[in-house]
């Protein structure tokens, strides 16, 4: 059982000796970390004894829900009969192998092939190295150059940060490592002025062809995003960007790649997010619902092209200690199991999914200050907004996008604020009367956080 201590005592420990990730330590360490205790279903519960609605599921990642004892069974009986060997030297494990033929079965036609990581970032770092080797193998070694998006995000490696957009990740630690250019996001909110979402799509997908001719197509190795921008604030492409950038990649031999670390098993009501906007990658990356956060997992998929190329072309000098570690990958095979045999990812495709977009919808247009309210399966979001006739932004991007995001914590709400973006995404099990208590959380926050740009003189 953990050691019983106050809150206090908590906080006083950690402040004492943990580093946060993304976290500011010495403003932390001021107000004191809250100290989450234990979570069921959505909900959390800290240490004070608050019942707390997750309406971000931890980090986008606890797809099946909170507390499922099944789960924690599978990695009791998995460590008790084989709690670590690796994957090198010719090894293998029942674990790893039962877990990437339900994986085979689970993903589109024709990606037969999965490569484990620990995390998102990894499995990144892991397709930047796959892109690469596959055309050095190829005989064309000078494409070496990778295309990501402003506002991207994928991962906190070297490799991750860089292949991300978010520019005060390049300037602390010199990113982006050479390689590795970015072309503007598909934010039609932003960036379409008069053009009707359909063309505005076209546009953006251009710019990457614009980029693909400025490097020089021998030069360009793969085009990388994300099918939702998750933690860019959830920036869901025109329906016509996608199958113009696969058109694009396809037309100068670019490989394709979806990094699915948040769309990925459930998230947008297809099991993977490229299938819900019609594109076919070469390669795609997950980690976050693949084990839902019961254990830290990640696994590059490969397609077909790159896989033989890759498995004809000797050896493939990379990967991890913990690659298709034991543990993980049983409560990762019990995970997507559950997810498929409970009918959880058809749910969100067919009931759950709908009504939240909804209702997601119903509630938040109404706010004078609230724009671009949008969503897909139980990916959702909106954009806090100055002026809604002129769409325009507030000043100082991010400020007011806190504001409201306290507010909402607050009221033991958990939603994130991505720049000025309010974004949700909870556990795929969420119910209809637990979406209700969110909305009308959320709305009762909303009310307040109105009044106060009001009282602040921001409007
Ligand atoms: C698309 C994508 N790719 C890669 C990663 C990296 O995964 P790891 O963290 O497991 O290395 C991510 C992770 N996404 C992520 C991670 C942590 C916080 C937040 C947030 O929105 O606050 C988002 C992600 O969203």
């Amino acid at each position: 059982m953990m050691t019983q201590r106050s809150t206090e005592q908590w906080r006083a420990l950690d402040a004492a000796h943990h580093l946060h990730p993304f976290s500011d330590t010495k403003s932390l360490n001021e107000q004191g970390a809250r100290v989450i205790t234990h979570a069921d279903g959505v909900y959390l519960w800290d240490s004070e004894g608050n019942k707390i609605i997750d309406g971000m599921a931890g980090l986008w990642c606890v797809n099946i829900g909170y507390g499922r004892k099944d789960l924690a069974e599978v990695a009791k009986n998995q460590m008790e009969e084989l709690a670590y060997y690796n994957t090198f030297f010719k090894t293998t494990h029942p674990a790893v192998v039962e877990l990437s033929t339900l994986l085979a079965e689970v993903a589109p036609e024709g990606f037969e092939h999965v490569f484990y990581t620990n995390s998102g970032s990894e499995s990144v770092d892991t397709m930047i190295r796959m892109v690469r080797c596959y055309w050095d193998i190829k005989g064309q070694p000078q494409k070496k150059t990778l295309i990501g998006r402003w506002n991207g995000y994928h991962g906190s490696t070297i490799g991750g940060a860089s292949l991300g957009g978010m520019s005060y990740m390049h300037e602390q630690g010199d990113l982006p490592i050479p390689g590795i250019v970015h072309v503007e996001q598909p934010w039609w909110y932003k960036h379409g002025k008069d053009m009707t979402p359909e063309e505005f799509g076209i546009q953006a997908a251009r710019w990457v062809e614009d980029k693909i001719l400025e490097v020089g197509p021998d030069k360009v190795a793969a085009f990388v995003g994300e099918p939702i921008q998750g933690a860019g604030g959830v920036i869901i492409p025109p329906s016509t960007y996608w199958p113009e950038i696969e058109r694009i990649c396809r037309k100068y031999d670019v490989l394709l790649v979806a990094d699915e670390v948040i769309c990925g098993f459930g998230r947008t009501g297809e099991w993977f997010g490229h299938e819900r906007f019609g594109f076919t990658p070469d390669i795609f990356t997950t980690a976050k619902g693949l084990s839902s956060g019961y254990l830290p997992i990640g696994a590059v998929f490969v397609g077909p092209r790159v896989a033989e190329g890759l498995i004809a072309g000797g050896d493939f000098n990379h990967g991890f200690t913990y690659s298709g570690h034991p543990v993980a990958a049983a409560v990762a095979r019990a995970n997507v199991a559950a997810l498929r045999d409970e009918g959880i990812v058809a749910a969100v495709k067919e009931d759950i999914g709908p009504y939240m977009q909804k209702r997601w919808r119903e509630v938040f247009s109404q706010f004078e200050h609230v724009d671009d309210v949008r969503g897909i399966g139980l990916i959702q979001a909106f954009t806090l907004v100055k002026n809604k006739a002129t769409r325009e932004l507030f000043p100082n991007w991010g400020e007011i996008g806190t504001l409201c995001r306290d507010i909402f914590f607050k009221h033991n709400l958990i939603m994130r604020a991505c720049g000025d973006h309010i974004v949700a995404a909870p556990p795929l099990v969420i119910s209809k009367d637990e979406i209700e208590q969110l909305l009308a959380t959320a709305a009762e926050c909303l009310r307040e956080f109105e009044q106060a740009l009001k009282d602040k003189g921001l409007v």
